[in-house]
């Protein structure tokens, strides 16, 4: 044959060890089936193998092999050629040199420095083994082993330590407990009375063992079996023996061999040691690194490129084709040493693969390539999910593409790093993601599942919840939460209706420069007769009779309630500083820029939430937590929140293209409005300014919690302050589900966050919020009184987008088609219930929800029994009168 057959040994299957770190990932394990075959395999000048998905390679040009083989371990092995005619080869020469059968030719016969050059894949500067004395551990079943005597003083001759044990269980006992402290450098096993000891298995169950990998292991043999079988070494070499050793009682040799042997430990720990820092480096960059075989296989993945692309760390061997595509990809079998392309990735979580930059590499200890690197850089709107705060800023604001020179791109983005832009989410995503961190592959995955969610624009914007069952089911109630919590309901396909102000005379005019000024009547008396005052002396109660307030004020309910509960129980005028005839003048001035035609939006809804807002101020919780000019805030923005309400939604504006949704981009329109004006009105003049005497900063905080509460109204934001004010004092809800709204243990409420303000403005927004929709927790007349009145809005608003050609916010609302009680019974479960439950327990008021609950179940009684209609619900409304105790009908106790 000529030549000693060269083997690569090429594992595809990448393990890790029991520990679980990378470097053993990296590492190349041939199996026993396969070495027996390779042996067999060896004997023919040249194969190639494949099986159990390793392949091995025999060629019979090359007299040296390097392999990475053992159990769970990598290390060089350099072996002489064991056949062959070549007496000037190095091998040749190693054999002359000892009488040792196998010779590392490759490595310096002294090197006391315990440094070998590291090999060309590894930095020099990470290869470093402090020097250590020499250990030895021999392992030789007979105590008085002259070879084992041999060995021991050459190790103390060269000023190492050797100890001697006799069998496997002490050896293996030793290496445990000396674990971290005393892992010898070298071992020697006596193999030569397979009876007494069986060195094969003391050897795989050696590198069975923490931290052996970089132990040099020589097992040795008699002459006569070393010599019976050319490939008989394979079998110590499989099982985990560095070095096959004919037996010797040569001090010399012994010395020479045992330096050569720390000398290869140390090379090999050292690389271990580079190896697993290059690893924990490519682990911790944000760009996402793969390392593949010659075959594309990836073999190494870093924690970036699992997160993006949804891979576990754990994953074995798989072709990079299956996550990557690209000009990268084929430049990488084309040869090239380093290149620069695009490169496609595929998320496993996402239908829509990502286009990167991609910088790569081949490596290879000779010209055989052995691993291509990919650096894929995240560029702007991806990646970077394992961090938050400035990191994801970084990563998101800025297209990388754009910029020309990465060195350019890197120090301009270093910059970034010292602004103080961290918010309290981001620092929450860098948290969570620092948890990651070692933590089991389900928790990584649950905590990127919320770090996803984190990321979103639309944190408190939940989905509608069983949203299918509920279309299939009602789709009146389907119509009009969607038109209440969608932002989405703007037709920008309209024609352009030409005259901008499209709102019929109904409604009058909306446009925020027409302002209903009432000053003229800044001289009202208010006067009350007997059963006014005896009504507003009921003003404190929930059953409070709005609509009576409504008929004895002849639709001006708001100035009365509001002078008795504003100037009265809560002396607005004492934190504002101002008279009560300005207060009456503010009051007359707001509910005259209500419209009374609408048969909801009127004054009388103000009132009534102002009814309910003085109401909850009276509660405990708030009483002691709000201050009185807080209090005078939440009355003041009751009592304005719809001013100049148009009667139409929204959305209805912003199809309409009216100069309210231009003036405020189709954001918020209404509620922006209606904040606007409120202070446009108060401020335009000063018989009406209550915040005249306030000073600087008073106005501005009473304006800020104004404009607050007023905002807060707006129903597509619903859910947002639901969450928001759930999440800070019901969070250790135990049986919170994933929406941390709904749960069927009974919500524990945390009042300790109450002591920062950012959470006292949750408490007055959701105060506000459930004023604003308290109808449907009113007693049963009340409830069904309001239903009516915004059903017949709701009818109105779609007449008139018909009749205007207008799209149709909510189809539903067809006074010839809509059932009533369907669209209460929805309204309730899908936005009163959980929000009563919510602010209920907080204030302790449980009648709110029992109202509300009441209300669903009576609304399901009238529709089985088949009311449907307006008409159908007066009619049901008159029956309930007939029955109830008359009430009369005050003359108007106002005059001006
Ligand atoms: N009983 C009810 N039935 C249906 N919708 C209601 C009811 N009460 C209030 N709403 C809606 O809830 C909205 C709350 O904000 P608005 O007052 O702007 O407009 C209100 C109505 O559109």
């Amino acid at each position: 044959m000529g030549c000693t057959p060269s083997m690569l040994l090429d594992h595809k299957n990448r393990r890790r060890d029991s520990t679980g770190s990378q470097e053993a990932a990296l590492a190349k394990v041939a199996p026993t089936t396969l070495c027996n075959k390779a042996v067999q395999a060896a004997r023919a000048p040249r194969a190639s193998l494949e099986s159990d998905g390793f392949s091995i390679q025999l060629s019979s040009k090359k007299d040296s092999y390097v392999s990475q083989m053992g159990n769970n371990f990598a290390t060089q092995l350099h072996i002489k050629r064991i056949s062959g005619s070549s007496s000037g080869s190095p091998g040749a020469r190693a054999g002359r040199r000892s009488s040792l059968a196998l010779t590392p030719e490759d490595e310096p016969l002294v090197d006391v420095t315990n440094r070998s050059p590291p090999p060309a894949n590894i930095p020099t500067a990470l290869i470093y083994s402090p020097p250590e004395p020499l250990e030895l551990l021999c392992v030789f079943p007979e105590r008085t082993s002259r070879v084992c005597a041999a060995a021991c003083s050459a190790v103390e001759r060269a000023g190492g330590e050797a100890r001697s044990l006799r069998c496997a269980r002490e050896t293996l006992d030793a290496l445990r407990r000396d674990n971290d402290t005393r892992v010898p450098h070298v071992i020697v096993v006596d193999a030569r009375q397979p009876q007494q000891l069986d060195a094969l298995l003391l050897a795989r169950a050696i590198r069975g063992t923490k931290n052996t990998q970089h132990v040099y292991l020589i097992a040795i043999v008699k002459k006569s079996a070393y010599l019976k079988d050319e490939f008989g070494v394979l079998a110590y070499l499989e099982a985990g023996f560095n070095r096959v050793m004919v037996e010797t009682v040569n001090t010399t040799a012994w010395c020479a061999e045992v330096l050569q042997a720390r000398s290869s430990a140390a090379c090999s720990r050292a690389q271990i040691a580079a190896t697993a820092a290059l690893a924990a480096a490519a682990d911790r960059c944000r760009d996402l690194v793969a390392i593949t075989d010659d075959q594309q296989r990836i073999l190494l993945t870093n924690k970036s490129w699992c997160r993006m692309l949804g891979w576990r760390l754990e994953e074995g061997p798989r072709p990079i084709h299956e996550a990557a595509g690209g000009e990268a990809l084929r430049l990488a079998t084309t040869g090239a040493r380093d290149w620069e392309a695009p490169v496609t990735l595929r998320r496993r979580a996402a239908p829509d693969p990502i286009m990167l930059p991609c910088r790569g590499a081949t490596i290879g200890l000779t010209k055989t390539t052995s691993h291509i690197v990919f650096v894929c850089e995240p560029s702007a709107g991806e990646g970077d999910r394992g961090r938050g705060s400035l990191h994801s800023i970084r990563r998101g604001s800025l297209d990388v593409r754009s910029v020309a020179s990465d060195g350019l791109r890197r120090t301009s983005l270093a910059k970034l790093q010292g602004l103080p832009l961290e918010a309290p989410i981001t620092k929450v995503i860098s948290l969570l993601s620092a948890a990651t961190e070692g933590a089991p592959p389900s928790t990584v995955a649950c905590i990127e599942r919320a770090v996803d969610m984190l990321r979103t624009s639309e944190l408190y914007s939940p989905q509608m919840r069983d949203e299918t069952k509920l279309r299939v089911e009602d789709p009146i109630a389907t119509d009009l939460i969607g038109a209440l919590l969608s932002r989405e309901q703007v037709n920008q396909n309209l024609v352009y209706m030409g005259n901008a102000n499209v709102l019929s005379s109904r409604r009058s005019s909306n446009d925020s420069t027409v302002v209903r000024s009432q000053t003229n009547r800044t001289n009202i008396k208010h006067k009350t007769t007997g059963q006014l005052r005896e009504l507003l002396d009921t003003a404190l109660s929930w059953d409070f009779e709005i609509f009576r307030l409504e008929d004895l004020t002849r639709g001006r309910p708001l100035a009365h309630l509001g002078l008795a509960l504003m100037g009265g129980r809560f002396d607005v005028c004492a934190a504002l500083e101002c008279d009560e005839r300005t207060l009456l003048h503010w009051l007359t001035v707001i509910e005259t820029n209500y419209h009374a035609v609408n048969t909801y939006h009127n004054s009388t809804h103000a009132a009534d939430v102002l009814q309910a807002v003085a109401y909850f101020l009276e509660k405990d919780r708030l009483k002691n937590l709000l201050e009185p000019v807080e209090a005078a805030a939440a009355l003041i923005s009751a009592a304005a929140h719809d001013i100049d309400h148009p009667g139409t939604s929204s959305a209805f504006l912003c199809n309409a293209r009216h100069p309210l949704a231009i003036l405020y981009n189709d954001v918020s329109v209404l509620e922006s409005h209606h904040a606007a004006l409120t202070f446009k009105l108060t401020l335009n003049d000063d018989r009406v300014n209550i915040f005249k005497n306030l000073d600087r900063d008073t106005y501005k905080t009473v304006r800020h919690h104004v404009i607050d509460m007023i905002l807060a109204t707006e129903m597509t934001k619903h859910f947002e302050h639901l969450a928001k004010f759930v999440n800070v004092f019901y969070a250790k809800s135990s049986g919170s589900k994933e929406d941390g709204m709904h749960t069927d243990e009974p919500l524990s409420l945390d009042t300790t966050a109450l002591s920062q303000p950012e959470n006292v403005l949750l408490v007055k927004r959701m105060m506000i919020k459930c004023a604003d929709v308290s109808n449907a927790s009113r007693p049963q007349k009340f409830a069904m009184e309001w239903a009516r009145r915004i059903a017949e809005e709701y009818f109105l608003q779609t007449d008139e987008e018909k009749a205007k050609d207008l799209p149709v916010v909510m189809p539903m609302f067809d006074r010839a088609t809509c059932s009533i009680p369907r669209s209460q019974i929805g309204f309730i479960d899908y936005i009163i219930i959980d929000m009563m439950e919510a602010w209920a327990a907080f204030i302790d008021m449980p009648e709110l929800v029992n109202h509300a609950r009441s209300n669903n179940q009576h609304w399901r009684e009238l529709d089985e029994a088949g009311v449907t209609t307006l008409a159908d619900v007066k009619r049901v409304q008159r029956q309930n009168a007939i029955q109830a105790p008359p009430t009369t009908t005050a003359e108007p106790t106002t005059e001006e």
